[in-house]
């Protein structure tokens, strides 16, 4: 359809609000409100287990979902970061503020990063208004490195990587984490089920989404 000169296909007042959308209408579209799943954790103590098998289960309840881990941030938005303490913080600002991005667009975001400082972890809190949930995935440090999917415990043991958290870089305990799995104690089902348990009640999704 043509338009003349100073006419436009929009509706004029779409140009008058920062969001052409209101949250309202996501919150009606998506059945849900946007929020942040935060999952943090050492190495192998099942964050992208647990961040995959719940971004399956919320999906098949009808949430709609999407994960941020390493493996799509590191190696790309974040590629250029390594692992020193300003690196690490950089990463989990930048990850915070992605975070805050899907929730504000209607979506449940769960990140699954190490984000080994308390400080980090409550920045990205305050960058998601939406609703910001710490999950600790606590394994101890043995039991950790007894799994050792990736072989990198060894390594950092054997001096060839260094900065490793928990043998040579800190990882400081949530103390106010709103759940904690205790992924040592208890097989994968176990804690997905907690988990899963734990998003129903904090997130409800509405009865007749779209
Ligand atoms: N020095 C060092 N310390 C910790 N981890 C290391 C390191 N070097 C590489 N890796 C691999 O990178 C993954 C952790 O990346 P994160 O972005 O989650 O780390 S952080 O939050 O910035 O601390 C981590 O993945 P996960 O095992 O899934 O946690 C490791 O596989
Ligand atoms: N309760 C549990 N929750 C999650 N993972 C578990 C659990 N018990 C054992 N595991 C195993 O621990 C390993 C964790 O690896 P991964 O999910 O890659 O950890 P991370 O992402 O924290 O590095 C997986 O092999 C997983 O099957």
């Amino acid at each position: 359809m043509k338009h003349a000169p100073g006419q436009h296909a929009l509706p004029q007042n779409l140009t008058a609000v920062p969001h052409a959308i209101a949250a309202d209408e996501r919150y009606r579209h998506y059945g849900h409100r946007g929020a942040v799943l935060w999952l943090t954790g050492l190495s192998a103590s099942g964050k992208s287990s647990l961040a995959m098998a719940l971004e399956q289960a919320l999906t098949a309840a009808g949430y709609s979902c999407y994960v941020l881990d390493g493996d799509n941030v590191r190696k790309g938005l974040n590629r250029d970061l390594g692992f020193s303490p300003q690196d690490r913080s950089e990463n989990i600002r930048r990850v915070g503020e992605a975070a805050a991005l899907f929730a504000d667009a209607g979506l449940i975001c769960i990140t699954a990063f190490i984000s080994p400082y308390k400080a980090d972890r409550e920045l990205a809190r305050m960058a998601c208004p939406q609703g910001f949930h710490e999950i600790h995935i606590a394994a101890d440090l043995a039991t950790c490195e007894a799994r050792d999917p990736k072989g990198l415990y060894k390594k950092a043991r054997r001096g060839e990587l260094s900065e490793f958290t928990g043998v040579d870089a800190p990882y400081e305990t949530p103390l106010q984490a709103e759940l904690t799995l205790h992924t040592a104690q208890e097989d994968m089902a176990s804690s997905l089920k907690k988990l899963i348990t734990y998003v129903l009640d904090a997130i409800p999704l509405q009865s007749s989404p779209r």
